[in-house]
Formats: structure tokens, sequence, C-alpha cells
């Protein structure tokens, strides 16, 4: 018998060629003839009404089948064929009438699945404590003198976010990683900051322009005590403040940035809520989820900054030239 399920994409969607050999080597117990396919099947010629392959895999194919996810040349986690947008297949109204925030969302659509409200809660802190830190770091700067030269928001904007990197708000990935590692490996403070020297590699997660070990960034006071309140486990937190107590015996403004403390709270965040396979942790980590922390925090301080010049009329910026030594 005929299943009701064609593969193949409707004809105003058509992929390149057909994919029954692909599945029936891979699902014996399926036969072309099951498929439907619109090139094998006398059902399905011209017939607009069939499924798209995706359909066809999840309605027809049980559960345990091996990993068909070859088959989709896009994967998306947001669905808007329904009669509502799904979030990692959350409707919205279901969204709204729990009273879920934006930390939930950036849960489901980052990584594809609910987190305890405790999870979710540290996403959405650490998005308001990264907002904004005034008009003189690099971000607010940039972005200021490009809204002063009379650009659009979204160039605005952007010119800000291209600074972030290493030296400002995008090194949560690599403090991660880098704690991470020698968290795992059992290194003490002394032969990881030690070992990096040697490297000749600035350890990402320590160190400040401004903030000193007698004048601490409230920020990541802030993270810790949440932390330490609601985490089940902070072990990776604790490594980078036992890290941060033998960088400051070197110097007074080696301490744990914001950066270092978000790194490796959410190390303790994918490690102790049990909603990540081990697997799946070194993905997050290798591939660099965390720095999107950050880079969508800071876009709600930059949107802010363009406006204020906007409204306040401000002219074209041009630096005092005091601050310049010409030379030859
Ligand atoms: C929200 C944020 O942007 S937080 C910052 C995120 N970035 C990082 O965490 C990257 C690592 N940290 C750094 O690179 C720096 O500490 C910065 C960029 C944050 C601050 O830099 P500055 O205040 O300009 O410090 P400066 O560059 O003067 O460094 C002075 C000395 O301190 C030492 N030092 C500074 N940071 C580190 C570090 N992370 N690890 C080891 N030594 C360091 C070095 O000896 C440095 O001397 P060097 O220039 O010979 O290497």
């Amino acid at each position: 018998m005929h299943s009701p399920y064609f593969l193949g994409p409707p004809p105003n969607k058509r992929l390149d060629g057909c994919n029954c050999n692909r599945i029936t080597s891979l699902f014996p117990s399926v036969s072309i003839t099951d498929i439907g396919c619109n090139s094998h099947s006398e059902f399905g010629a011209g017939n607009r009404d069939y499924p798209s392959i995706p359909d066809f895999i999840f309605r027809f194919l049980p559960s345990s089948s091996p990993d068909f996810s070859q088959f989709f040349p896009f994967q998306i986690s947001t669905s808007s064929s329904g009669e509502e947008p799904c979030y990692a297949g959350v409707p919205m109204s279901s969204i709204v009438e729990q009273g879920l925030g934006v930390g939930d969302v950036i849960s489901l659509l980052w990584f594809k699945r609910s987190l305890p409200r405790y999870c979710t809660k540290f996403i959405e802190i650490c998005i308001m404590l990264c907002a904004d830190h005034g008009p003189c770091v690099s971000g607010a700067h940039n972005t200021i003198v490009t809204a002063r030269a009379g650009k659009d928001l979204v160039s605005s904007l952007v010119s800000g976010l291209l600074t972030i990197g290493p030296r400002f708000g995008g090194a949560i990935d690599d403090a991660a990683r880098f704690f991470k590692d020698a968290y795992d490996r059992g290194l003490t403070p002394y032969e990881f900051v030690e070992g990096m020297k040697k490297k000749g590699i600035r350890v990402p997660g320590i160190g400040h322009r401004i903030k000193r070990g007698d004048n601490r960034d409230k920020r990541v006071e802030l993270l810790q005590l949440f932390a330490r309140t609601n985490f089940p486990s902070v072990k990776y937190m604790e490594y980078a403040v036992q890290v941060e107590t033998y960088t400051l015996s070197k110097a007074n403004n080696l301490v744990l940035n914001v950066d270092g403390a978000i790194g490796s709270l959410f190390l303790d965040l994918l490690a102790g809520s049990g909603m990540f396979t081990k697997q799946e942790i070194d993905e997050i980590v290798e591939i660099g989820y965390l720095n999107g922390l950050f880079v969508l925090a800071r876009s709600i301080g930059l949107i802010g900054h363009t406006f204020d010049q906007k409204r306040l009329k401000q002219p074209l910026y041009r630096h005092p030239w005091e601050d310049v030594l010409y030379t030859k």
C-alpha cells in the first residue's frame, strides 16, 4: 500500500535529484513504493499536496531510525509553517502564557531545549549586566563617533559591535575554553598561569583596564552571588577565583573580569544543570556560543548610545588634536 506521505519538496521548492535511493539504503524496511516519491510513483507526479522531505521523515519513519539529519539542507528551530511560530517546538502562545522571558527564548533558540529557571535567569542577568558600560569603552566610543558622523542606526550599532574581541567583551569563549581545559586536566592555578605565560598567551578572563584587587567589578560579584546561591555546583568558577588569587599576587589589575566570570559560570551551568551531555558541552565550548551573550547584551547599550547622540543633535566628532603626537 502506498504511504500517504510522499517524499520530496513541493514542485515550487524542488531540490536537486530525489532521495529515494538514499532513504531505502539507510532504511531497508522502506520500499520506494512506500515512499511515494513523485519520480517513482504514479501518485507523486504533479501532485502539489505532498509533504516536504522533513514532513515525510518525521511522520513516516520510526523515531529509532538512524540519523536522518543529512536529508535536511536547512535545519531550523523556528517553525513558521503552522498556525503560529514555534521556537524549538514551543509555540509562541505557550511562551507568553507561561510568562517565559528572554533567557528562555535564548535557551530554546541557541541550545534547542528548555533550561531550568535558574539557568534562564542567569542568562538574563548576564544580558542585563553587560548591556552597557558607559560611553568611554571601545564599542560605545565607536558607535558614538559613527552616529555623530550622521550614519544610521544599523551602521552605528555594527561599528560598535566590531570592536568586540579578545580585549573587549569577546574573551568569554576563550575564558571558558582555557579554564575548562586547565580544570579538567587538574592543573593548579600556578601551573595554568605560568604555562600560559610560557606560551605567551594572556589568560582570557583575567585583567582589567580600570578594576583592581581593591576595586572589584560589581558585575562579577553579582554573577558570583547568584551562582553561589542558585547553581548546584560552581566548581569552574571557584577554580577561576583561585586563578585570580594567584594572578592578583603578581599584579593588582589581574582581577577576574566579567568575561572570565561569565565564561567560568557558564561552564558550571552546562556541567551542573544535567541538561547537556559531555559531548554537547565540548561542542558548545568549541564552537564558541558564549561571546554571543556579550554581543547581544551590548547591542542594547549601543542602540541607546546611538539614540542619545541623535536626540542631543551632537555634531561631527573630532578627536582633540592635543592627544596626538605628530611624528615624521
Ligand atoms: C568586558 C571586558 O572587556 S573584560 C576584558 C576581556 N579580555 C580579556 O579577558 C583578555 C585578557 N586580558 C587582557 O588582555 C588585558 O588584561 C586587558 C585587555 C583586559 C586589559 O589590558 P590593559 O589594562 O591594557 O593591561 P595592559 O595591556 O597594560 O597589561 C599590563 C600587563 O599586565 C599583564 N597582563 C594583563 N592582562 C593579563 C592577562 N590576562 N594574563 C596575564 N597577564 C596579563 C601583562 O604582563 C601586561 O604586560 P604586557 O603588555 O607586557 O603583556
